[in-house]
């Protein structure tokens, strides 16, 4: 480290220059290759010309923060230390993540993955804004971003914090979808995050805005060496808990497995779980592989929701997210959604409802200790009566403020949220330690449960709960919808010539969802139509447009999984409904039921 004030080159006067006009826009050729000891390097760096950050001098970032002293420190990832910032010449205020040299020796490498991020530009993005390659030196620049993660408000025991209310939560899933949608379908090529995770989820903590979470270290596990090592089987650079089954099992990475990633964040912010927590039950401890089996029984998706949420959540709106993650955590690449559907579903979702939605009809969580795996014959007629009554007294607190500030409010049993919070911050430690620290560990525990599935059916499954979503009784919500659909048949028919007749069947969607901003019982036929829409919505599926960006065979379905799928359609019909679910074991299909 002491070497570093002194080693690095000096930039030449045109380079700083530029950016005390607090320029970050494209440079023309990056000043690393300027410099003297980069001059092996010069000619030998790729897109490194196109490079849309500021390229510093290590002396520079070393100034920044105060020779990277401990009090500028703001943690210690996977990829190296972050230090706050503050450039000289321009007083922006930084992080500065100094990446261990693991894997990032090759400057071409490093200055074309960099060249990459720098194009990235979203508003649920962190934006590099600059970087450092002297020498052997490597720095990535990133706006700072004054915030918390959300592992630490979701998991952390900041007792001065309310809990996330579900609506924040779905706020926060949303924008975290935009963000990865962003870099899957906008960033050319596309950017495969490859470790989503809570603790790469910042939130702002100006005004309490949740709107505007933003993904930090995207693309850098590229960036750190996963593709690196030539003679070797790929490495796997995610972290034990989030990683998708085939990444563990073969390191093969696509958007894919970003999709599944996402769904162990959505089900975290669903549960208030951990996706790994040594501190559980063995059959707990893995996020994932405990909620597949619920995932099947649409009655105990209640019995999954965060007992700090204290059952402030529509329960419809729970059953279509925990269906959303189910989706995203299927076992079979090709049958997860792409993240656009994703995003369409949860914008939605993240709408507070201006009406007051009932509680959850079913039996849930008595007491925020009770995070129950427990079937429905467990729970005893008292309890369910103590329930009720419970409910009963206070079903005049869901009203619209109530959900607005959710399980803020906190009523009730406030000494058993704080002990929760407690616990979950304790479990933070050992769980961090195992799951973090877990890169390039390959391991099959990770591809928890999961049922094998139809990619053909689970796009017209995604269609028609995308359909469902409109039947809600909210009217701007119906408006939203409507649009969100139109969007996405749009976006669908740009992609692929190959959808246009998938287009046909979303157009008839589209003129449905026009009937049903009228009255509820129009409201069923746009649903009816959707569905239409939906079995219509075959060769042009979803699992069609992902094959067709190259993410593998798609694999026969098994009974297993068309209960799993069985269930999960019957949770968003239940969602509809806004009561119990009608679940039905027999498997029926689709048009019976209607
Ligand atoms: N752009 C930023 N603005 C403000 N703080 C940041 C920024 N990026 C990172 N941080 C802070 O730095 C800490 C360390 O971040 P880093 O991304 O290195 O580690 P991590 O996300 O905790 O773990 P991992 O590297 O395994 O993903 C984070 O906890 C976060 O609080």
């Amino acid at each position: 480290m002491n070497c570093f004030p002194c080693c690095g080159p000096q930039k030449n006067k045109q380079s700083n220059s530029k950016r005390e006009h607090g320029s970050t826009t494209q440079q023309e050729v990056p000043s690393a290759s300027k410099a003297p000891d980069m001059k092996k390097q010069r000619g030998d760096e790729g897109d490194a010309t196109n490079i849309n950050a500021q390229n510093y001098t290590f002396r520079e970032l070393a100034t920044a923060t105060k020779n990277f002293r401990q009090e500028c420190l703001l943690g210690e990832g996977g990829y190296g230390r972050v230090y706050k910032g503050v450039i000289p010449a321009t007083g922006q205020a930084v992080a500065v993540k100094q990446l261990d040299r693991h894997g990032t020796e090759n400057s071409k490498d490093f200055l074309y993955e960099v060249s990459l991020l720098s194009h990235v530009n979203h508003e649920n993005l962190v934006k590099l804004i600059g970087y450092c390659a002297d020498g052997e030196q490597r720095l990535l620049v990133y706006e700072y971003y004054p915030a918390s993660t959300l592992e630490d408000r979701l998991l952390g025991n900041k007792t001065d914090e309310p809990p996330l209310n579900w609506f924040d939560r779905m706020k926060v899933a949303a924008g975290a979808s935009k963000g990865l949608e962003y870099l899957h379908d906008n960033a050319n090529p596309p950017v495969i995050f490859r470790d989503l995770k809570t603790c790469n989820i910042l939130l702002g903590n100006e005004s309490n805005n949740l709107n505007n979470a933003k993904l930090s270290d995207f693309g850098l596990a590229k960036l750190c060496g996963a593709d690196k090592m030539n003679n070797a089987p790929p490495r796997v650079m995610g972290t034990y808990g989030y990683c998708a089954p085939e990444y563990t099992r073969t390191g093969q990475v696509s958007m894919k497995s970003d999709v599944y990633s996402f769904g162990v964040v959505l089900l975290e912010l669903i549960t208030g779980r951990r996706a790994v927590d040594t501190t559980k039950p063995n059959d707990e401890q893995n996020l994932v592989s405990w909620a597949q089996p619920l995932f099947r029984d649409p009655k105990k998706y209640p019995d999954m929701a965060d007992p700090l949420l204290n059952k402030h959540f529509p329960e419809k709106d729970l059953n279509q997210a925990v269906a959303i993650a189910a989706m995203c955590l299927q076992e079979e690449p090709e049958a997860r959604p792409l993240i656009g559907d994703v995003v369409t579903a949860l914008s939605f979702l993240s709408t507070a409802p201006t009406e007051p939605f009932p509680p959850p009809s079913l039996p849930a969580a008595t007491s925020v200790s009770r995070h129950s795996t427990a079937t429905e014959s467990e729970y005893s007629e008292s309890e369910s009566e103590e329930e009720t009554s419970d409910d009963e007294g206070t079903d005049n607190e869901y009203d619209s403020s109530a959900q607005n500030h959710g399980a803020a409010s906190a009523k009730h049993k406030e000494n058993d949220v704080s002990s929760q919070s407690k616990k979950r911050a304790t479990s933070k430690k050992s769980s961090r330690k195992s799951s973090t620290r877990s890169r390039n560990e390959t391991t099959s525990a990770d591809a928890a449960g999961g049922n094998a599935s139809s990619s053909g059916k689970s796009s017209k499954k995604w269609k028609s709960f995308v359909g469902n979503l409109s039947h809600k009784s909210n009217s701007s919500k119906k408006s939203s919808i409507k649009e969100i659909s139109q969007k996405s048949s749009k976006k669908n028919s740009t992609k692929e010539p190959s959808q246009k007749s998938s287009r046909k069947s979303s157009t008839k969607g589209k003129s449905s969802g026009k009937v049903s901003s009228r009255a509820e019982s129009e409201d069923r036929s746009m649903i009816s139509s959707h569905r239409t829409a939906s079995s219509q919505y075959t060769g042009s599926s979803m699992s069609d447009r992902s094959s067709s960006r190259g993410s593998g065979s798609i694999r026969s379905d098994t009974n297993g999984s068309r209960r799993t799928e069985e269930s999960m359609r019957l949770a968003m019909e239940s969602g509809d409904e806004g009561t119990g679910p009608p679940f039905d074991r027999t498997g029926s299909s689709e048009s019976d039921r209607r």
